[in-house]
């Protein structure tokens, strides 16, 4: 039988990672979050049609793309592929309110600009932008004559923007020193106002060069070609126009890429690497500097043109400069919780501006997991934990505090970890944990089973899916295999009993079922309705007393048990499928209750019925589930009892989360 279950993804207060035994597999990571809002700017600020193939899709180039429309450019998007047409070197809607969220990506090369070519514009964001300096940026454009004010906090976001008197003559100050991507905002819109030479003077020792350099890579690709002295001083030639390349592609997202570099780097075995595609030495991003660093702790990288496959070494500590990929320096932190002996980030004093103070974050979440961490001004000093603590891991709304700290769940220990408002990948890489748990094995034993068995219409199928939903984790609705196995043998004129047992234990291993959210697929026939009759309830309790069917489903049910977990749903999940799971409820409520919940869901549904015929026939199913011999309906002897008849279904969900969360090591949150 094959079986796909297709998980859903509502937001999570939090997600617990079970602890990874090994990694390995092969992995498409999504577009460069930081080529995807460059080329998404250039592509909107050109003459023509740009094809943008494997775009990031995230919250931070949603904004981009949000902002861009409503400046008037058309965009077209497919998927990861954007269709852009060029509004030329200045937006067509000249006054406008735009939210930028915390995309620094964004704000900072849209205030350039829309300073430059002029309008009425308002920039806001999330409180966090709210506190991230811009000041440098905005001195530099009043400098060539852009009128923009503060609206809050001097110096800092929202801003309001009005029309220029350009003065581009003299030459343009700009600090590089706290971020590089006032620098990158000049370069970017420059071109579109470029009648003379224009300068720009870096300030400072410029920080993040190569996402200078991937700038200009993209301005390059646009026409465009600026002088460059050395990393203090670059010229946008007179009479430089944006030109659109036709079509551009996407690199996979570098700095995403580091998190699984690190996991193959303390997980992966040499005969089954983490694979990365369509990222290599071929790169134009300076975070794969990353893979010097972790080679250098002692990892094996081998990268092609287009590929990279890492496998474990025996890493240790190393002292390092990482001004010139601050991003990806920050996974450096957490691989050095596997290193023998201390690791030195140095001259990252720009983690501090970033979503979140990095620095601090790092350091006070790290220290959770039992490191010793010493915290300066621009660096941080990791030496690994002793002994590792289990630990529930605040993210600060920093999808890389949330991606750094996952690969915690490596630890020798095998403990698993809490990842608070895990939801903040979303911000460059919303696939983050898919991907994560597509490749980081877990051991069965590891990965948390919550069982809720009872009769029917108790309520069981309304509490897993409640409990599921809260914690992120899959659900097995074992009656739906049997209601799907009464169908199938019944649709094969197979006889629903004893003497059909083995033609009907012959058949399911042929079935293809694929469970994609609230649908349910039998060999490509939508049965979700189908399944859900009384009468065919009363074919799955016949057809699941037959010992061979039972026997040809186990397997299929415990596959689901893969992570982050699973709440499952049955009979005899507690007692015969997973007898190790930390929490075993058994729901019950009186007959008349039940009959009346479910004599409630069918009219509701449509379905004509009296109560009394119901209620006798949940009483025949209950019967015949509880006098099998094979796995009948009865608690483990390990199980909680519940009899929810006077509960809403509310009150029994909090009582079951309560019960749960006793039960893990992080305490009561959530
Ligand atoms: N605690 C409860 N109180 C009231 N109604 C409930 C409760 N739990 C479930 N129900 C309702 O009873 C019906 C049957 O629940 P369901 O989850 O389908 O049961 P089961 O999976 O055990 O057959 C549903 O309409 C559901 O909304
Ligand atoms: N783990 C399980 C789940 C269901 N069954 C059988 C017994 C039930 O009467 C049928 C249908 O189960 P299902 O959970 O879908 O039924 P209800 O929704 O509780 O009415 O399948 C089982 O034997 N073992």
């Amino acid at each position: 039988m094959s079986l796909t279950a297709l998980p859903a993804h509502p937001p999570v207060a939090f997600l617990d990672l079970p602890p990874v035994a090994r990694a390995g597999g092969r992995i498409v990571l999504p577009g460069s979050k930081s080529i995807s809002n460059r080329a998404l700017l250039l592509a909107a600020f050109c003459a023509g049609d740009t094809v943008l193939t494997n775009v990031l899709d995230s919250d931070d180039t949603q904004v981009m793309l949000s902002a861009l429309r409503a400046l008037g450019c058309t965009i077209k998007q497919e998927e990861t592929r954007c269709i852009v047409h060029g509004m030329g070197n200045a937006p067509v809607q000249r006054k406008a309110d735009l939210y930028l969220g915390n995309a620094g990506t964004a704000l900072r090369p849209l205030t350039a600009v829309l300073a430059l070519t002029g309008g009425e514009y308002t920039l806001r964001g999330v409180p966090r932008m709210h506190e991230r300096p811009i000041a440098d940026l905005v001195d530099a454009l009043r400098g060539l004559g852009c009128v923009i004010k503060h609206l809050g906090t001097p110096g800092y976001p929202p801003l309001r923007i009005q029309s220029p008197t350009l003065r581009l003559d003299a030459p343009v100050r700009v600090r590089g020193d706290v971020s590089s991507q006032f620098l990158t905002a000049l370069l970017l819109a420059l071109p579109l106002v470029a009648t003379q030479d224009v300068t720009i003077d870096v300030e400072g020792e410029l920080i993040s060069r190569p996402y200078v350099a991937l700038t200009l890579h993209l301005l390059a690709r646009f026409g465009v070609v600026v002088r460059q002295a050395g990393w203090q001083r670059f010229t946008i030639p007179a009479g430089s126009v944006l030109r659109s390349p036709g079509a551009y592609a996407i690199e996979p997202d570098a700095s995403s890429a580091s998190y699984f570099i690190a996991l193959g780097a303390i997980a992966a075995d040499a005969n089954d690497p983490i694979r990365i595609e369509h990222l290599g030495t071929d790169s134009i991003q300076g975070d794969l500097r990353f893979v010097d660093a972790v080679r250098a702790m002692g990892a094996h990288v081998s990268a092609s043109q287009d590929a990279l496959a890492i496998h474990r070494g025996l890493l240790h500590g190393i002292d390092i400069d990482a001004n010139d990929f601050p991003d990806a320096a920050m996974t450096l932190a957490a691989l050095a919780l596997y290193a023998q002996g201390p690791t030195t980030l140095r001259n990252i004093a720009s983690w501090r501006v970033k979503e979140t103070d990095r620095i601090t974050a790092m350091a006070c979440e790290l220290r959770k997991l039992g490191a010793t961490v010493e915290e300066g001004p621009d660096f941080l000093r990791i030496a690994p934990p002793t002994c590792w603590k289990t630990a529930s891991i605040h993210t600060y709304d920093d999808h890389r505090m949330a991606m750094c700290c996952a690969l915690a769940a490596c630890n020798p220990a095998a403990l698993p970890v809490r990842i608070e408002q895990p939801g903040c990948v979303a911000k460059t890489f919303p696939t983050f944990f898919d991907t994560w748990f597509a490749v980081a094995h877990s051991a069965s034993k590891h990965i948390p089973v919550l069982c809720i068995d009872g009769p029917t219409a108790s309520g069981k199928g309304t509490l897993a899916a409640a409990l599921a939903r809260r914690l992120g984790y899959h659900v097995l609705d074992s009656g739906a295999l049997y209601r799907i196995a009464a169908l199938a043998a019944e649709r094969q004129g197979l006889r629903i009993g004893p003497e059909g047992e083995t033609a009907i234990a012959t058949l399911l291993p042929q079935c293809k079922i694929v469970f994609d959210q609230d649908k349910v697929w039998l060999d490509g026939a939508d049965v979700t309705e189908a399944i859900r009759s009384e009468r065919c309830a009363m074919l799955a309790s016949q057809v699941s007393a037959l010992p061979a069917v039972r026997r040809a489903l186990l397997d299929v049910q415990r596959a689901f048990r893969t992570s982050p977990g699973l709440v499952a749903d049955g009979r005899d999940m507690g007692t015969v499928l997973f007898p190790d799971a930390p929490l075993k409820i058994f729901l019950n409520a009186s007959a008349e209750e039940r009959a009346r919940r479910r004599h409630a869901q069918l009219v509701a549904r449509g379905v004509s019925t009296t109560l009394d015929d119901l209620c006798a026939d949940l009483m025949e199913r209950d019967r015949r589930d509880r006098s099998r011999s094979v796995a009948p309906l009865v608690p483990a002897q390990d199980a909680v009892l519940l009899d929810n008849s006077a509960l809403s279904v509310e009150e029994s969900v909090e009582l079951v989360w309560d019960w749960w969360q006793q039960r893990r090591p992080f305490g009561l949150t959530g």
